[in-house]
């Protein structure tokens, strides 16, 4: 079978579609998202803090990844990884990124960007000896992205043997603060709902986009 055969046959949403009336919508993007992160979580949305953050490199070229969502207050969303990284350096090069969240079962999306700043010391080490021991050694071991030259089991063991009292100076909990945020409801009859939340003085601004 073709591939674009294959794609065309392909669902996208399922039958029964959670509805979503934007008249409704709190005043903060922030109390919406965590009022349809709840709900994703109730209806069993596979990992809904999955977020794919999209960067720019130093000649301007996008780059986009899937991370994990530490966090989220009215500061931002916040991820966490190695500032030595390439995504890493894209920041520190345009401190600006995008998320976009796809939640299949529900037939959603949400899109957030905005300036990003990377965590206090304090902030940063506290994720750091949250995470998973290997997890640790890892990051101390070797540069994430890199070519892996070979013995990475050996490194990883080396770094292990006193993980408890070792620290990183590379790993960073980022948070985009969000100029715009927004949320897009899927509809069977292709009608989407679309509502984006622009910064606005110390409040928001809503406007409804069409689909
Ligand atoms: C579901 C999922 C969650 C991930 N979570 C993280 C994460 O929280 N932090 C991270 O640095 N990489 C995470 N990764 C790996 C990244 O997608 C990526 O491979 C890695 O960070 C290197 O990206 P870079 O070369 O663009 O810097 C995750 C990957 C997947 C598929």
């Amino acid at each position: 079978m073709k591939a674009r055969d294959l794609l065309r046959g392909l669902p996208v949403f399922p039958d029964e579609l959670t509805p979503f009336d934007p008249s409704h919508a709190p005043d903060s993007p922030i109390d919406l998202f965590t009022q349809w992160l709840s709900s994703a979580v109730d209806d069993g949305v596979p990992a809904p803090h999955a977020v794919t953050v999209s960067t720019v490199d130093e000649d301007g070229h996008p780059d986009a990844r899937v991370v994990i969502l530490k966090d989220l207050d009215e500061r931002g969303f916040s991820f966490a990884t190695s500032s030595e990284s390439p995504k890493g350096r894209h920041l520190q090069g345009t401190p600006f990124a995008a998320l976009s969240f796809f939640w299949q079962p529900v037939g959603r999306q949400v899109r957030v960007r905005g300036p990003v700043t990377p965590g206090s010391a304090e902030e940063n080490d506290a994720d750091f000896r949250r995470r998973h021991p290997t997890a640790r050694a890892l990051v101390l071991a070797g540069r994430q992205s890199d070519v892996v030259g070979g013995g990475v089991d050996a490194a990883v063991e080396r770094e292990l043997d006193g993980i408890e009292d070792k620290g990183s100076a590379t790993w960073t909990v980022y948070t985009v603060a969000p100029d715009s945020v927004e949320f897009w409801q899927a509809d069977h009859e292709r009608r989407h709902t679309r509502l984006r939340y622009i910064r606005s003085g110390e409040g928001w601004r809503r406007e409804i986009l069409w689909p």
